[in-house]
């Protein structure tokens, strides 16, 4: 194993060195974390084997191997999070109306947990700065039913001038070293090195920078990091409190894991650090105040746009509402509850809830529509299947349904897990290929 990071994490640790190297010869922690927005908590227990974890309180520990593909998750139900991983937003207090940006997103496991204290209230801005990465975030925040969202794929730089003293809290989940989720096999195969967390050290400083501008006057940053190395997280903490005397370090008042190391200006009490011996992979947090005055840029709003003929006769036909703010883009159509932001400086990839794309004169639907929460209660075209018939649609064929005709959605235990298209006899599939089981 790489002597060097042993040295380091034995300097850390002292007496609980060996509980840590013990630690890597055990599987990963694995968690899950409730949806609230789909409030499938009685189903979670009900169906799986876990304990209440004590970083989130919509979380779970489980020693089970929980599939991707298993229907609760295809619906959106849960979310698969790494114990400590839940207790950076469990620490970052969200309160319902409150202004969120979540600078590094992807996967998502953050942002969707935002979503679920927000209950569709406020605004979140989830961006992702690799293209890839943030097509996947967007998978995950359509799986689990959040609309009222704006997803992004910026540098914080951009984010920053777009942003500036706008939001109440900004979390930066920021890229690292991930010493916390490496086991006896990384450590092993020289996968670290000394240069890469100092490589990192300067990214996160460049990141929290940014971050900084984005926060309001008396807003909440969050810092955290999936690493142990001193170098990615009081140390970054304490450059940026000398760079900014108006940001105050919080003490964190939660119970679980341990507090941090001194810095001459970073107390070590007021920091978290979650290691292996207390119950999850490894996370630092730490939480801070702005407390001086910043400019805030003047956000426009775009001017919502009448809904186009064809969406008005979906959104009768399917849902029986039509008070949606709209924006469509190209020939993509998406409603909102609330007015969209004119973000033409940046990426948005998506804004609101994408109901469909126009095409010749007629609504092709969207996934996304029929996953969001705020309208599963309201779908006036729905076919409850059995657990065959699910099976047989997650894997995309033709359910053989007689049915009315038209688009209908596809409820498994009161949950739509996707649509179809009926034609009276049949239901042509229409979920996605790339989320299909092969
Ligand atoms: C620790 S991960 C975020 C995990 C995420 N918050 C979650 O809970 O699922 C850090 C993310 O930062 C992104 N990233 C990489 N370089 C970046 C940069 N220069 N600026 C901002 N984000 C970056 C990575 O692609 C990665 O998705």
């Amino acid at each position: 194993m790489n002597k060097t990071f042993l040295d380091r994490m034995q300097t850390y640790l002292g007496d609980e060195y060996e509980a840590y190297i013990a630690s890597l010869e055990k599987p990963l922690y694995k968690g899950i974390r409730n949806n609230t927005l789909k409030d499938s908590k009685d189903l979670l227990e009900q169906t799986f084997q876990l304990e209440p974890s004590k970083f989130n309180e919509d979380g779970y520990s489980t020693l089970e191997d929980i599939s991707g593909n298993h229907p609760l998750h295809k619906m959106g139900c849960f979310y698969m999070q790494e114990p400590s991983a839940m207790s950076v937003v469990q620490i970052a207090d969200i309160q319902k109306r409150d202004w969120v940006l979540d600078m590094c997103a992807a996967p998502g496991g953050k942002s969707t947990q935002i979503a679920s204290k927000l209950q569709h209230t406020g605004c979140i801005v989830s961006n992702e700065y690799v293209g890839k990465r943030a097509t996947i975030l967007m998978s995950n925040l359509e799986r689990m039913g959040v609309g009222e969202c704006i997803i992004t794929n910026a540098s914080t730089k951009q984010l920053a001038a777009e942003f500036m003293g706008i939001f109440d809290k900004v979390i930066v989940d920021a890229p690292c070293s991930g010493e916390g989720m490496m086991k006896k096999h990384d450590i092993a195969s020289q996968e670290w090195s000394e240069a890469n967390v100092l490589a990192c050290a300067k990214r996160q400083k460049d990141i929290l920078e940014d971050a900084y501008l984005c926060v309001k006057e008396g807003g909440v940053l969050v810092y955290s990091t999936c690493t142990y190395a001193k170098e990615e997280n009081e140390h970054v903490v304490d450059a940026f409190l000398e760079a900014h005397p108006d940001m105050e370090l919080l003490a964190i008042e939660e119970s679980f894991g341990r507090e941090g190391y001194d810095t001459p200006r970073v107390k070590g009490a007021y920091v978290k650090r979650i290691f292996p011996m207390d119950g999850g992979e490894g996370h630092f947090i730490a939480k801070l105040r702005k407390k001086g005055t910043q400019e805030t840029k003047k956000l426009h709003l775009y001017k919502s746009i009448p809904l186009p003929k064809e969406v008005k006769a979906f959104l009768m036909d399917q849902i029986g509402d039509i008070d949606f703010y709209c924006y469509q883009r190209n020939n993509h159509v998406y409603i909102k509850k609330s007015p969209f932001i004119d973000l033409a400086n940046i990426h948005v990839l998506r804004q609101g809830i994408e109901v469909g794309e126009i095409i010749k004169g007629r609504l092709e639907p969207h996934q996304h529509f029929f996953m969001a929460a705020t309208l599963q209660n309201k779908f006036q075209h729905k076919i409850t299947v059995t657990e065959e018939q699910l099976s047989t649609f997650l894997q995309g064929n033709v359910l053989s349904i007689p049915c009315e005709r038209g688009y209908v959605a596809l409820m498994y235990k009161g949950y739509a897990v996707g649509f179809g298209k009926s034609d009276g006899k049949q239901i042509k599939n229409k979920y996605p290929k790339g989320l299909r089981i092969r």
